[in-house]
């Protein structure tokens, strides 16, 4: 569980966090596994460990993760927090970073709502960065219809696609608002083809100091 204290369960000073923001489909893991690939990054998808945990044996969960992701709501915050601190914690203990180095992690999806953002850096971690992708609704549906062709994905579809953009402007963007006003946001265009997009994001982390390992 994420500490109860005021004290972040990890420091920046060991670790270093970006966040990986964007509408749904924008490209967050598409990019994610190059980022992965080129830094050193362990990537840790809020949404990938809630569809875990969905369908985990045993979770007292399962069911409102479910609903939840359908509708295009966001699970309660100590749930996807938990999850991501405790993935951080495994991934430390069983892949440690090269000594003399930070541990990078990429955080993508998260946080989706600015209470999330205030109790995760309160109690996992301050983040580094913020990576934003940039992308029109009407790109991102195309994309996400595509996907759904094949993903399996309940949300994949055009009813649930639409819930998931509401609460992307609705609920997201202001985190997204919040950290551009604290200098953190590193927004790249997300319009051009995969590589395209990957040229502007190694550009943009690069000028914040983020190089390959
Ligand atoms: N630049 C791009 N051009 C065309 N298609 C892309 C591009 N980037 C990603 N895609 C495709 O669009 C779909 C959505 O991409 P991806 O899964 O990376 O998005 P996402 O931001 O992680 O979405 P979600 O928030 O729903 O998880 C995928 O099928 C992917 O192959
Ligand atoms: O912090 C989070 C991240 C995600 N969710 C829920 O999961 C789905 C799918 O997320 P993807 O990033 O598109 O994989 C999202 O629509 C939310 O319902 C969340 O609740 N909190
Ligand atoms: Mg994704």
């Amino acid at each position: 569980m994420a500490s109860s204290s005021s004290t972040p369960r990890f420091s920046a000073n060991d670790v270093t966090v970006i966040f990986f923001l964007g509408g749904p489909g924008s490209g967050k893991g598409t990019q994610s596994a190059n980022l992965v690939r080129d830094y050193g990054f362990v990537h840790l998808s809020a949404g990938d460990l809630l569809r875990a945990e969905q369908v985990r044996e045993g979770s007292q969960y399962g069911d409102m993760i479910k609903t939840y992701i359908r509708e295009g709501k966001i699970v309660p915050m100590e749930v996807t927090v938990a999850l991501l601190s405790n993935a951080m914690a495994d991934s430390l203990a069983t892949n440690p970073p090269p000594a003399g180095t930070k541990a990078r992690f990429l955080i993508d999806g998260f946080p989706r709502k600015l209470d999330q953002a205030v109790f995760f850096e309160e109690t996992v971690c301050v983040s580094e960065l913020v990576l934003f992708l940039d992308c029109p609704e009407d790109v991102m549906e195309s994309r996400l219809l595509k996907r759904g062709e094949t993903s399996g994905r309940d949300d994949d579809n055009a009813e649930s696609i639409r819930k998931r953009f509401r609460t992307f402007v609705e609920t997201s963007m202001p985190v997204v608002d919040d950290f551009q006003k604290k200098g953190k946001v590193v927004a790249v265009k997300a319009t051009g083809s995969v590589d395209e997009v990957y040229g502007l994001v190694k550009a943009g982390i690069e000028q914040r100091g983020v190089h390959p390992r």
